[in-house]
């Protein structure tokens, strides 16, 4: 298993797809996003599984994704904001360098308002938010190794608030060689 650096969670909205890629090409490493592989599985967008097969099937779907992504992934992930609601799922993340992305309902509600359709969210956003976070907010803190809150920082400043958390380094940098200071 090749896990991933960094797997990011937290409802729609809190950034997850946005910070996941600037923070890989930070690191230098490859980005991955279990919503585009299950597109790319299932061969039709999102709203349509939600509709033609269900929650049910999705979180199926998304579950075998998430397993393939962490075994085969070694860059960052990001999850859809629901995974953590699959108890299978949730068991695939246990010891994995998660981080739950935190955002409160308004902020979330503008970003999201602007975004791709998400069928969870598709009649009274702010209402279906609320109660979704409501269900899965101990969920998310469950798995996460760290939080950071999402709302009064831009993408790159979450991006830098995750590798100070984590102590990430790029993959590229080497690994200074003890005593390298007293030979030089
Ligand atoms: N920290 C942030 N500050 C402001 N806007 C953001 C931030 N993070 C993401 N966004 C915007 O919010 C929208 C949703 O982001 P996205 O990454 O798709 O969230 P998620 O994958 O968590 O649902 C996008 O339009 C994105 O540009
Ligand atoms: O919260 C959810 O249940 C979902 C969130 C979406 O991903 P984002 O969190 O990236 O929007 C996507 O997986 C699907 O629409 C279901
Ligand atoms: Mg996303």
């Amino acid at each position: 298993m090749t896990a991933p650096v960094v797997v990011l969670v937290g409802p729609p909205g809190a950034g997850k797809s946005t910070v996941g890629a600037l923070l890989a090409e930070r690191l230098g490493v490859g980005y991955r996003d279990t919503d585009a592989d299950i597109v790319v599985t299932a061969g039709k967008p999102i709203a349509e599984i939600f509709i033609e097969d269900g929650e049910g099937h999705f979180r199926a779907l998304e579950r075998e994704a998430v397993r393939t992504a962490l075994d085969t992934h070694p860059g960052v992930l990001s999850l859809g904001g629901g995974a953590i609601m699959d108890d299978g799922t949730r068991k695939l993340l246990t010891g994995l360098p998660v981080v739950f992305l935190d955002v409160e309902l308004a902020d979330a509600v503008k970003r999201v308002g602007l975004d791709a359709p998400r069928p969870l969210l598709a009649v009274n956003p702010r209402k279906q938010w609320r109660e979704l976070m409501e269900r899965r907010r101990p969920l998310y803190t469950e798995v996460a190794r760290a939080v950071i809150a999402t709302g009064d920082r831009p993408p790159a400043a979450v991006a830098d608030a995750i590798v100070d958390a984590l102590e990430l380094r790029p993959a590229a940098e080497p690994a200074r060689p003890a005593g390298r200071e007293e030979q030089a």
